[in-house]
């Protein structure tokens, strides 16, 4: 059955057509009038397409730019499924306006740090959280909200919670249930079923706004020679996935699936380390697939001939300052398994003003070996110094679509790869399918049909997303694959500064900055025969290699030594709103920080330290570290430091603990800091619960946040001889009123 649409608030021949329309309904038997904007026009005409869609708004929040690529591709699923999004991110409150918003509102929104709004959805989560707005504000909303996050974090898709509470609390209404995306798994297993209900959702809700009257302001149409015209409805059966998916059949491809299923069992399943990423084994080999639809290509890129202008790093963006690195020193002994460094910066020039607790972004390149192995593997060695032009190209079919903004409007390609693309990234499964195309060879267009299609999803998860291959490993995966310049600027997102705490405090270093970090290994693994460092910890670690001081060498007095090149490198400051010391300093702490998550508590004890010495009258909380590392005398971060604040009194508690040493005697000592909190369990739970004091956690996210988290609530239970819900509801007592914070990563 066909559903019909007319069109209401039409004037003149439109509506005399309108009429007929609906005089054709009747008619028709079988046929059902359904008033809304989205669906089919029957006319007299002469049988031309119609566009008669239904807009929606459809807003994202994002910090790394999968909501935002998420907003785009629902965005660009919108056409075929007879919609037009306008699509703007939260930041943009000068293109939208949801006071007076009569579509159906959809929004993308991830989170951030610890349970905090992406830094585009910060000022708009603020402005709906204003307690002034009446119950009423947004009752003629009708929403939709998918919400990404990692349940690594404590606080799960907390923005998208905020947003769906604060929404609801203001009358506005969903017309769907909210979708929560969690990136530990694979944001796609929430994502694609959410989207393919959407769409049957908006356009209820879409018919229901129209039906109280309004119509005309939620739908745009363009009608050819001012005619009614006619565009049948996607039916059931043909909307929703299979619209946008190709289902791809054996009978598609040619060579791998026929050749594999001439070989034997044994030798199908023999995959060598290195080729399971690019051998097509069954059952996945002998399936049809269902591939995403091809993205629409939007960009042009040329190179032009002579020198592109010098582009001057990131410094140029509002907020990025070059300093100078004046020392930095390995702390882990040489045969560690990691390797931490500590990198002094001399923020003395710039308004910088940072607090214990705060963080700071550093604006790292691309390494200059993996542009170069870029450049030649795309052909364009030797081009690094010509200008990039980028136009949008004049016929694409993408809509809503710029030049990304992270690209200067200049720039060499040496630059473009340097700064601007996080060309380190795990390709997605859009990039993939476009790869598919400009891939020569029938076998590894096949295996990479199957990586980015449904069926494959489980083999793309374990051989390209958790190990964290990129482009370049793809690339060199895939030999016959070779992809346009441009391509590369439509998939790969914006190149982002790390974050690192501040390990310690402008009391104690007036005018410097330390940060501390592990130099990340990615090691060896199928798709990736080399070991990669991390972008950021291996530029830095190359950096300041001249003036490194070896672990346990003496300080030198002269710090930086004499470089006829200052050693500098790009930050900007991150202020924490919360993970600070409590205004009060008689409130107790405990702080648990093991490996390179001990940053923010030297900080923190620096600054106590000084304090102590200035305000001699004052009373000071018990201050407890629960730190963790593998072995006591390799890499025991900052020992001297702590075994002398331990003495000064301005650490009354220091619990450490080593995972990998071996232990003498039958009872085994506590391995992680989780075990040395439940050994402490009375004082833990005196603190935080009957002297209100405070409970830092910092580190990874993944093993550690979460082994902490769980020995909180059990010791808690313990303490209080309650059900487990008791436990979790005084645990968020304690997260709301900041009592417990975390600054974790994973
Ligand atoms: C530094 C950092 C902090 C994060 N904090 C949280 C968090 O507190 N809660 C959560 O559910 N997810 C958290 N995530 C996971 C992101 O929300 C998730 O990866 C999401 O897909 C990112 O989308 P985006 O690229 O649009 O920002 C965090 C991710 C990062 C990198």
């Amino acid at each position: 059955m066909h559903r019909l649409c007319v069109i209401s608030g039409i004037t003149g021949t439109r509506r005399k057509a309108a009429w007929e329309a609906r005089r054709e309904v009747k008619r028709r038997n079988g046929c059902r009038l359904v008033s809304a904007c989205s669906a089919v026009i029957y006319s007299r005409a002469p049988v031309m397409p119609c566009e008669v869609k239904t807009r929606f708004l459809l807003l994202y929040g994002s910090q790394r730019g999968q909501a935002q690529s998420i907003a785009e591709e629902i965005r660009d699923q919108a056409e075929e499924h007879g919609f037009i999004a306008d699509l703007y991110c939260l930041s943009q409150k000068e293109r939208y306006n949801l006071e007076k918003e009569i579509a159906p509102v959809v929004f993308v929104v991830s989170t951030t740090g610890d349970g905090e709004p992406p830094d585009t959805a910060l000022k708009f989560v603020k402005e709906i959280k204003d307690k002034t707005l009446a119950s009423d504000h947004f009752k003629h909303l009708r929403y939709a909200l998918l919400a990404l996050g990692d349940t690594n974090y404590t606080y799960f898709c907390e923005c998208g919670r905020i947003i769906d509470r604060r929404l609801a609390e203001l009358g506005a209404k969903p017309f769907y249930a909210t979708g929560f995306a969690d990136d530990s798994v694979g944001l796609e297993i929430v994502v694609d079923p959410w989207i393919k209900d959407l769409w049957d959702a908006t356009r209820t809700a879409s018919s229901e706004m129209s039906t109280s009257g309004q119509e005309t302001a939620g739908c745009l149409e363009s009608v050819p020679n001012g005619d009614l015209a006619t565009r049948e409805e996607p039916s059931a059966d043909n909307s929703g996935a299979s619209l946008n998916i190709h289902l791809l059949s054996l009978s598609d491809v040619n060579g791998p699936a026929h050749e594999l299923s001439q070989r034997g069992p044994a030798e199908e399943e023999s995959g060598t380390e290195h080729t399971i990423l690019t051998r097509s084994l069954p059952p996945l080999s002998q399936s049809a697939l269902n591939v995403p639809t091809l993205p629409h290509s939007f960009i042009d890129a040329q190179l032009l001939d002579g020198s592109a202008e010098e582009n001057n790093g990131p410094c140029r963006k509002e907020g990025v300052y070059e300093v100078p690195v004046t020392s930095a020193v390995q702390l882990t002994r040489e045969d560690a398994v990691k390797t931490a460094l500590l990198v002094e910066l001399d923020v003395s020039d710039l308004d910088i003003h940072y607090q214990p607790g705060d963080s700071l972004d550093v604006h790292c390149p691309n390494s200059e070996e993996e542009v170069a192995d870029l450049l030649g593997r795309l052909g364009l060695a030797g081009c690094g110094n010509h200008a990039v032009q980028l136009r949008l190209q004049a016929d694409t079919k993408k809509k809503g679509v710029q030049i990304p903004s992270h690209i200067p409007e200049s720039c060499s390609l040496q630059y473009l790869l340097t700064w601007c693309l996080e060309i380190r990234s795990v390709p997605k499964k859009a990039f993939l399918r476009s790869l598919v195309d400009c891939t020569a060879d029938p076998a590894e267009r096949r295996r990479l049909q199957e990586l980015c299609s449904k069926q494959g999803s489980a083999e793309y998860n374990r051989l390209v997303r958790d190990p964290g291959l990129c482009l370049l490993d793809l690339l060199y995966a895939f030999p016959s694959c070779s992809p346009p310049l441009s391509l590369l600027i439509e998939h790969l997102p914006k190149l982002q500064p790390r974050s690192y705490s501040a390990a310690c405090s402008s009391l104690r270093h007036p005018g410097k900055l330390h940060i501390v970090f592990n130099v990340l290994e990615f090691p060896p693994c199928p798709g990736r025969p080399i070991s990669r460092r991390g972008v950021c910890t291996g530029w830095l670690s190359d950096k300041v290699s001249p003036i490194l001081r070896p672990h346990g060498a003496a300080e030198s007095r002269s710090g930086n030594p004499d470089l006829s090149d200052p050693l500098k490198v790009p930050v900007s400051l991150r202020p924490s709103s919360a993970f600070r010391l409590p205004a009060d300093p008689s409130v107790s702490l405990i702080m648990v920080g093991p490996g390179t998550g001990v940053a923010p508590f030297i900080g923190f004890l620096q600054h106590r330290e000084k304090q102590r010495q200035q305000d001699r009258g004052t009373t000071f909380g018990e201050t407890w570290l629960f730190f963790g590392c593998r072995h006591e005398d390799r890499d025991f971060l900052f020992r001297e430091e702590l075994e002398t604040f331990l003495a000064s009194g301005t650490l009354t508690h220091l619990k450490v603990c080593f995972s990998r040493d071996p232990h003498e005697g039958a009872e085994p000592p506590p391995k992680y800091v989780q075990h040395n909190l439940r050994l402490n369990s009375q004082a833990v739970c005196d603190i935080l619960l009957r002297q209100k004091g405070f409970f830092y956690v910092c580190g990874d996210a993944k093993n550690m946040a979460k082994d902490v988290n769980d020995t909180l609530i059990d010791i808690i239970g313990e303490e209080l001889q309650v059900d487990k819900l008791e436990v979790m509801k005084a645990v968020a007592v304690l997260r709301e009123e900041k009592r417990y914070l975390q600054d974790i990563w994973s």
